[in-house]
């Protein structure tokens, strides 16, 4: 039996992982593919780096070229990272008709469509399932078990280090800069926890999650995102207080053939599953047509969980290596993008406001969104423990992004309202 051989692209928290159970469950692999599957070549920057895996030198390489053009590899597995140069490398791999595994939903939100021509062009496999909610097989499950579907919502915790951070916040009151310190330690958080923080991570997800659950091409800049750098110990306190959870949400969503895709803290109410899902895990909400509600839950970052996604796709490879089927992709986008408008995107909104605390405010408040046409569930107000003034809390029934936008402008210039403290989506 022949071995199947492997380049590794990257021995950080994914690679290592991806070492470990190749290593640990060698004996399983090799039952259900008929050949060992082994590692050839590591590509890693430093090689003198003390790492937490011993691995023979000779593996190692800080030569990208020694492991793409390696002539008995036969399998990529990019775990390095990085756009533009990791791009260049991937691409080569697949014209020497290399298959190519990686967990980079960065590169593949960007620059799938390219990579996945290239991959066909050339009868190579490129398989992504890493790349999205760590070790939630959410892309297989999109692209084959739901291929008899017609799939109107995708909803999801889809970044584990923000999901850590707002539950650490929650649960324990903790400091956000010292909990996203800890996600870093932990090999939550990508190289730049930016886009982490900044729902940049999440987008990136939710475009591949959306192309391939509504089969059209859809582009980063199709997703609007917001991150949780400015959500407050406060709001989460309300939220709880109001019988939500603040949870950093993506949510693509199809009504006939118009789309929308966002990615924004939400508050989710406590009966939706989606509200109990904590610390770095992950989960994805999907609703099809016919099938109805589904769930799909379990760690989405950390060295194992999204090793054991690595290694699914390798297990994948070598299975149509066998059948002489790679480079068959079901999972590329068939329809153009048309995406809703903001007035044709509606969901339930939390406003909490500073008001002048005096007869008549609340009225005045009220008439606003009567006046663009917002119906409203919920208001509450109370005296702001920290000022003289008073706080008022509102949650909307559905109402249209255009018509928030437009209660928004007309506080700007309302002198009773001294802030808009914060405005969330509603789910649930
Ligand atoms: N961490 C996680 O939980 C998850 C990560 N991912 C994705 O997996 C990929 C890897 O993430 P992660 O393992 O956390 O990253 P790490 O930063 O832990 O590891 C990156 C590895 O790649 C090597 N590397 C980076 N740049 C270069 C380069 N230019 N040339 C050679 N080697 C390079 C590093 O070498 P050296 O060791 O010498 O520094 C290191 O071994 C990323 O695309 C990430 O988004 C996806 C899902 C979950
Ligand atoms: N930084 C990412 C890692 C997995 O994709 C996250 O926190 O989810």
């Amino acid at each position: 039996m022949k071995p199947v051989k492997v380049g590794l692209l990257g021995l950080g928290t994914v690679g290592t992982g991806v070492v470990r159970i190749v290593e640990a469950h060698q004996e399983d692999l090799q039952g259900q593919v008929g050949s060992p599957i082994t590692i050839e070549k590591v590509l890693v920057q430093n090689k003198s780096k003390s790492r937490n895996i011993s691995i023979s030198s000779d593996k190692l390489t800080e030569d990208p070229w020694e492991v793409i053009r390696h002539p008995e590899i036969d399998v990529i597995v990019e775990v390095m990272g990085g756009i533009g140069q990791t791009k260049e490398y991937i691409l080569e791999a697949l014209s020497l008709g290399k298959h190519v595994v990686t967990a980079n939903k960065d590169l593949m939100a960007l620059h799938g469509p390219e990579i996945l021509a290239k991959a066909k062009e050339h009868s190579c496999d490129v398989l992504y399932e890493a790349s999205v909610a760590g070790g939630i097989p959410i892309i297989r499950t999109l692209v084959e078990g739901f291929s008899s579907d017609r799939i109107t919502k995708i909803m999801g915790i889809v970044n584990g280090t923000t999901n850590y951070i707002l539950t650490k916040m929650s649960q324990e009151g903790a400091a956000y800069a010292d909990v996203l310190k800890e996600a870093q330690a932990l090999g939550y958080a990508e190289a730049d926890p930016t886009s982490d923080v900044e729902g940049l991570d999440a987008a990136r997800k939710m475009t591949i999650l959306a192309t391939l659950g509504f089969h059209t091409n859809v582009n980063l800049e199709d997703v609007s995102a917001e991150g949780i750098s400015s959500v407050s110990k406060d709001d989460i306190l309300y939220a709880k207080r109001l019988g939500y959870e603040l949870k950093l949400l993506g949510i693509a969503e199809r009504q006939d053939d118009l789309i929308s895709i966002s990615v924004q803290p939400t508050m989710v109410k406590h009966s939706h599953p989606i509200a109990s899902v904590n610390g770095v895990f992950n989960a994805v909400y999907v609703y099809g047509e016919a099938v109805g509600e589904t769930m799909f839950y379990g760690a989405g970052a950390g060295e194992l969980p999204t090793a054991t996604s690595i290694v699914a796709d390798l297990v994948a490879v070598v299975k149509n290596l066998k059948l002489g089927v790679n480079g068959k992709h079901s999972g590329i986008a068939f329809k153009e993008t048309r995406l809703k408008t903001d007035e044709q995107i509606s969901s339930k909104y939390f406003l909490l406001l500073h008001v002048a605390d005096r007869a008549g405010v609340l009225a005045r408040i009220t008439q606003v969104f009567a006046d663009a046409e917002v119906s409203l569930e919920s208001v509450l107000q109370q005296p702001n423990p920290t000022n003289p003034e008073a706080e008022i809390i509102i949650i909307t029934h559905d109402a249209s992004k255009a018509a928030i936008q437009k209660v928004l402008g007309t506080f700007d210039s309302l002198d009773v309202v001294h802030k808009v403290k914060s405005v969330y989506r509603v789910e649930g």
